[in-house]
C-alpha cells in the first residue's frame, strides 16, 4: 500500500500540470495550504498505556450516517479531470470502506448515477452533497430537491466563499474552466442548460433558516473558523460543522484549521459534532483532530491524487491506508475508541 505521498506523486505524473495545480494549489501565498499541514506537524501525541485496547472500535456516527472510521470524503470539484471513471469512482471507493462521500455542487457526473454506482457496491450508501445556495433560489431548491430525490443523506452548505479565492496557480495557468466535455452535471436547469456555479456574497444566516424551511435533510455548514459563529450555527439548529479552510484555497492567512479547532469546540461544547478538514495526510494527524474535539475528519487532495493514481483501487488504497494508520495510531496512544481520544494526548 503507498502512502499519500507516494499517490501524489503517481497523479502528478498522470496529470496535465495545469490539472494537477489546480488540485494542488491554494490562495495567494498558499500560507494557509501549509499551515494545515504544518500545524499537524507541530504537534505531539503523549500517549498512555496499559488500556487494553485489543478490540477497537474506530466507527462513528455523524448527521444519521454511520461511517466505518472518523474519516470521510471532504466535497472536491471536477473528479473526471482526475479520471475517467470521475466521481463513479470515487463513490465506489467511499461505499466500500463505508464511509461519506460529499458529492461537490462542481462534480462532473449526475448525482442520480454516483448514488447508482454506490449502489452497486452497498444497499444504503451514505452521500452528502455539498451546495453553495444560489443567488436564484428556485434554482436551488430544484438543485437540492434533485439531489434529495436521488438519495442524498444530508446536505452540506459552503459558507466560506463569498467570493473565489485567487489561485494564483490557475491564473498563471491559464486554467479557468473545464474542457468542453465536461461539465458540472448538477448545475442543469430544467431547460437542460448547464449554468455556472455562483459564489454567493450575499449570503447570511436569514438563508440558513430558508434551507431549513425547504429541506427535512440534515443540515452542516462547511468553511466554519470562528468560535462565534460557530455558536450562531449551533443556535441555528444545523446538525454539524466542518471545521475548514477550503484547504487553503479561499482566504490566504486563514488560521490552520487544527489551529482553529479547540475555540470551536470550546464554543459548541458538544451540542453537535465536528469534522476537521485541511491537511490529514496520515492516521495521526486524525488522532489528534479528534483528541482536540473533532468527531471525524474529511480528506480533500489525497482522494483526488489516489483517483488520479489508479480511479476506484486508488482512492480504495488512500482510505484503507488511512484506517489502518488510524487504528494503529488508537493503539499505540491507548484508545479502544474515539472516546478514549482527549486533549491530554496532544502536546
Ligand atoms: C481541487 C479541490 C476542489 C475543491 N472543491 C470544493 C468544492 O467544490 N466545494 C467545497 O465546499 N470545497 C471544495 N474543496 C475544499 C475541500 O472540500 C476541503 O475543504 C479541502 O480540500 C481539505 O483540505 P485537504 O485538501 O488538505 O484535505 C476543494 C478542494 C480542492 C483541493
Ligand atoms: O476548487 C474549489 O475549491 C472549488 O471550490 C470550486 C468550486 C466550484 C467550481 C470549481 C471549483
Amino acid at each position: 500500500m503507498r502512502t499519500i505521498a507516494e499517490l501524489e506523486t503517481a497523479a502528478r505524473r498522470r496529470l496535465a500540470p495545469a490539472h494537477y495545480d489546480f488540485y494542488a494549489g491554494g490562495a495567494g501565498e498558499e500560507e494557509t495550504l501549509r499551515a494545515n499541514e504544518e500545524a499537524f506537524r507541530r504537534r505531539v501525541l503523549v500517549p498512555r498505556v496499559l488500556r487494553n485496547v485489543g478490540k477497537r472500535d474506530l466507527a462513528v456516527e455523524l448527521a444519521g450516517s454511520p461511517l466505518s472510521m472518523p474519516v470521510l470524503l471532504s466535497p472536491t470539484a471536477f473528479h473526471r479531470l482526475a479520471h475517467p471513471d470521475g466521481e463513479l469512482a470515487t463513490a465506489r471507493a467511499a461505499a466500500r470502506a463505508g464511509t461519506v462521500l460529499v458529492v461537490s455542487m462542481a462534480a462532473t457526473t449526475a448525482i442520480e448515477d454516483i448514488v447508482a454506482a454506490a449502489r452497486e457496491v452497498t444497499d444504503d450508501p451514505a452521500l452528502w452533497f455539498q451546495l453553495y445556495l444560489q443567488p436564484d433560489r428556485e434554482f436551488t431548491k430544484a438543485v437540492i430537491c434533485r439531489a434529495e430525490r436521488a438519495g442524498v443523506k444530508a446536505l452540506v452548505v459552503t459558507v466560506d466563499s463569498a467570493v473565489f479565492g485567487k489561485r494564483e496557480r490557475d491564473h498563471r495557468n491559464g486554467f479557468l474552466d473545464l474542457p468542453p466535455e465536461l461539465s458540472v452535471e448538477n448545475m442543469r436547469d430544467d431547460t437542460g442548460r448547464v449554468r455556472d456555479i455562483e459564489m454567493p456574497a450575499e449570503l447570511t444566516w436569514t438563508d440558513v433558516e430558508w434551507l431549513r424551511t425547504i429541506s427535512g435533510l440534515p443540515i452542516l455548514l462547511k468553511g466554519i473558523l470562528h468560535p462565534s459563529d460557530a455558536r450562531l450555527a449551533v443556535e441555528a439548529g444545523v446538525s454539524g460543522l466542518v471545521v475548514s479552510n477550503h484547504g487553503g484555497r479561499q482566504l490566504d492567512s486563514a488560521v490552520s484549521t487544527m489551529d482553529a479547532l479547540p475555540a470551536v469546540a470550546s464554543a459548541v461544547d458538544g451540542a453537535i459534532p465536528l469534522i476537521l478538514d485541511g491537511g490529514v495526510r496520515r492516521g495521526t494527524d486524525v488522532v489528534k483532530a479528534l483528541a482536540l474535539g473533532a468527531s471525524a475528519v474529511g480528506i480533500g487532495r489525497p482522494a483526488l491524487w489516489g483517483l488520479a493514481a489508479a480511479g476506484t483501487e486508488g482512492v480504495t488504497e488512500v482510505l484503507e491506508g488511512l484506517r489502518e494508520e488510524v487504528d494503529r495510531a488508537f493503539a499505540l496512544c491507548g484508545a479502544a475508541d474515539p472516546a478514549g481520544l482527549t486533549a491530554e494526548l496532544v502536546r
